[in-house]
């Protein structure tokens, strides 16, 4: 386990710990982080811990808990192991499914319950994005990410933003007022009915990879806020910036035993839930698993799975320059692993004959290993990427625009894919056969894209290729053309759909909704609706107290 990263307060760390009459100093990096980003190697490895109930005694819950096995983490730039993760063996899930047993229904806390947990929850938060602003605990977690899902700084510093400006919003009295009910006349004296957030009380939740610290952060805190105590699983490969984060919370006062992390293997989990039954289940990651956990928790799950995220440029061209630079964004940016990536183009004639194909070539050509605008593939093999590159170019017509080869002069393990940012270009009437619709639409989870073409007779051939597909996540409609916007936001479902000149497929902030549509499982995060939607169910109270009517009149 390497030592705490110690490195001195800079202005505006100090300001902060001052202005808070000492209560940040606890938060101080050195008092709570086991790892420094900077030094995990394969000569000072990092080692977690699993947080729960220890076997025995079995009262004492919130403890960091070794396990037997551990499992090697590899430096996803050299292969070099440098993290051990507990691989946590079902015979030692017995403390996390007695825990998620012993919560009650009505939670830990609810509206009528301990609502000073509500408070408490305020404050966590208040002191957590306090800590999230000063600069060495943000460059902490931004590094951490960097090393475990490589990614530029910028796009890793992002996810720390957000997490802090999301702790902010849920500072203060702010966790309360998400549990806000309402309460309405009721049809006699003595009567009235009132709708509360009640939380579902055990729940479990489950990370992917590819956003380390966000994902986790945000869903977590939503689960706590509304009551429930979540069993959490993050990705083994990238669980050490979520074992960073519950400490900093524990630093905040977030009491130890409200949180239990399993970490370990994907199918560990699984057993913990089928064993445990939680009462509601928030899964974000690949639709195999999802569709697994819906069938195995009997629906009782909420899904943000599969991304097959779509654009359309509109006939009005403008702002080449920008709508090129936002296209090369929403495509590779994060080596194109965001469920919300750019996975097919429909460009509209204008824009075809306008130059953008080029443009986003040229853009696409400034991504580079050394910065991390293009890294590591964390799903896929570069093998597996160029078959599909390979599958696509049997549809008649079908070419490679850009990129398709692999990147040279690294030391990325073979595991994972490292290519260049590739777009291959598809007729839109070829991809619309339904032998080649399946390929066309199928997610790449890397820096890959289609790219197709279209005109103004050929917009409902657009239309049905957008009504066929099955993941309706994030789109957008770039287009400040009303009549055209107005009528494929009309026609379309998507959850989180980008309207406009600037409209974008990636980049959610903690403002806005993300989320898909259309499935009746389909979750959300980041906002107080998300929160209210994904972390509670609707309780209705009707009070009717009396008095009673008189005898002879029972109506
Ligand atoms: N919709 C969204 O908000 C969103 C966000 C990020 C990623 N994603 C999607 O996630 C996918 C990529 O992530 P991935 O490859 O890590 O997905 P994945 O489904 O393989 O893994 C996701 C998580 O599930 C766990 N897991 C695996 N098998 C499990 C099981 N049987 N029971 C319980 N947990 C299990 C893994 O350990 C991991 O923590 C892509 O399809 C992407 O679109 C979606």
């Amino acid at each position: 386990m390497l030592g705490a990263a110690g490195r001195p307060l800079t202005a505006l760390g100090s300001r902060l710990l001052h202005t808070s009459r000492g209560v940040l100093s606890s938060v101080e990096l050195s008092k709570w982080s086991q790892v420094d980003a900077t030094r995990l190697s394969a000569s000072e490895p990092a080692q977690l811990k699993n947080l729960g109930k220890k076997k025995k005694p079995l009262r004492f819950q919130g403890e960091w808990v070794s396990t037997e096995k551990t499992m090697p983490i590899v430096d996803p730039m050299n292969g070099e192991v440098f993290i051990h993760v507990p691989d946590t063996q079902v015979s030692e899930i017995e403390p996390f499914v007695s825990s998620l047993r012993s919560v009650a229904k009505s939670g830990l806390h609810n509206p009528l319950k301990n609502p000073e947990r509500y408070l408490l929850y305020g404050r966590v938060s208040r002191d957590a994005a306090a800590a999230l602003a000063r600069p060495e605990i943000a460059e902490h977690f931004a590094r951490l990410i960097q090393r475990v899902a490589p990614k530029s700084y910028a796009q890793a510093m992002g996810e720390v933003n957000v997490t802090r400006i999301f702790l902010e919003n849920f500072s203060g009295d702010q966790v309360r007022f998400l549990a806000r009910s309402f309460a309405n006349p009721g049809d006699h004296p003595g009567q009235q009915s009132a709708g509360y957030r009640w939380p579902y009380g055990p729940v479990g939740l489950i990370a992917p990879f590819n956003f380390p610290l966000e994902i986790p952060a945000l869903q977590m805190m939503g689960a706590l806020y509304m009551g429930n105590k979540p069993v959490v699983h993050a990705d083994h490969k990238v669980a050490i910036v979520l074992d960073e984060f519950v400490r900093l919370l524990h630093a905040c006062g977030m009491p130890a035993a409200d949180v239990d992390v399993l970490h370990g293997r994907g199918p560990t989990m699984n057993e913990v839930l089928l064993r445990g039954a939680p009462r509601s289940t928030l899964f974000t990651g690949s639709k195999r698993v999802a569709e697994k956990l819906s069938v195995d928790l009997h629906g009782k799950v909420f899904l943000e799975d599969a991304g097959f995220d779509w654009k359309i440029l509109g006939p009005d061209v403008q702002a080449l320059d920008y709508v090129a630079w936002q296209c090369d964004q929403d495509a590779y940016a994060c080596s194109g692993q965001k469920c919300s990536a750019q996975s097919i183009l429909f460009m509209h004639e204008n824009w075809a004959k306008a130059g953008l194909e080029d443009a986003l070539r040229q853009r696409a050509a400034r991504r580079s290993l050394e910065d991390l605008t293009i890294g590591p593939v964390l799903s896929w093999t570069t093998e597996a990427i160029q078959a599909h590159v390979r599958d696509l170019l049997r549809i008649p017509g079908a070419r490679v625009a850009f990129g398709g080869e692999a990147l040279t002069g690294h030391t990325i393990p073979e595991r994972y894919a490292a290519i260049q940012p590739t777009a291959v270009f598809v007729p839109l009437e070829a991809a619309l056969e339904p032998e080649h619709f399946d390929t066309v639409t199928r997610e790449v989870f890397g820096p890959f894209q289609v790219l197709t073409e279209y005109s103004d007779a050929t917009l409902p051939r657009v239309l049905e290729a957008c009504e066929r597909m099955d993941a309706h996540l994030t789109a957008a409609v770039v287009s400040n053309d009303l009549p055209f916007l107005q009528h494929v936001l009309a026609n379309t479902v998507n959850g989180t759909t980008y309207a406009g000149i600037r409209g974008r497929t990636t980049g959610a902030p903690q403002n806005h909704w993300f989320g898909p549509a259309n499935d009746p499982r389909g979750a959300g995060i980041g906002t107080p609706e998300a929160i209210r939607l994904v972390w509670s169910t609707h309780r209705e109270i009707i009070h009717d107290v009396g008095p009673v009517p008189a005898p002879g009149v029972q109506s």
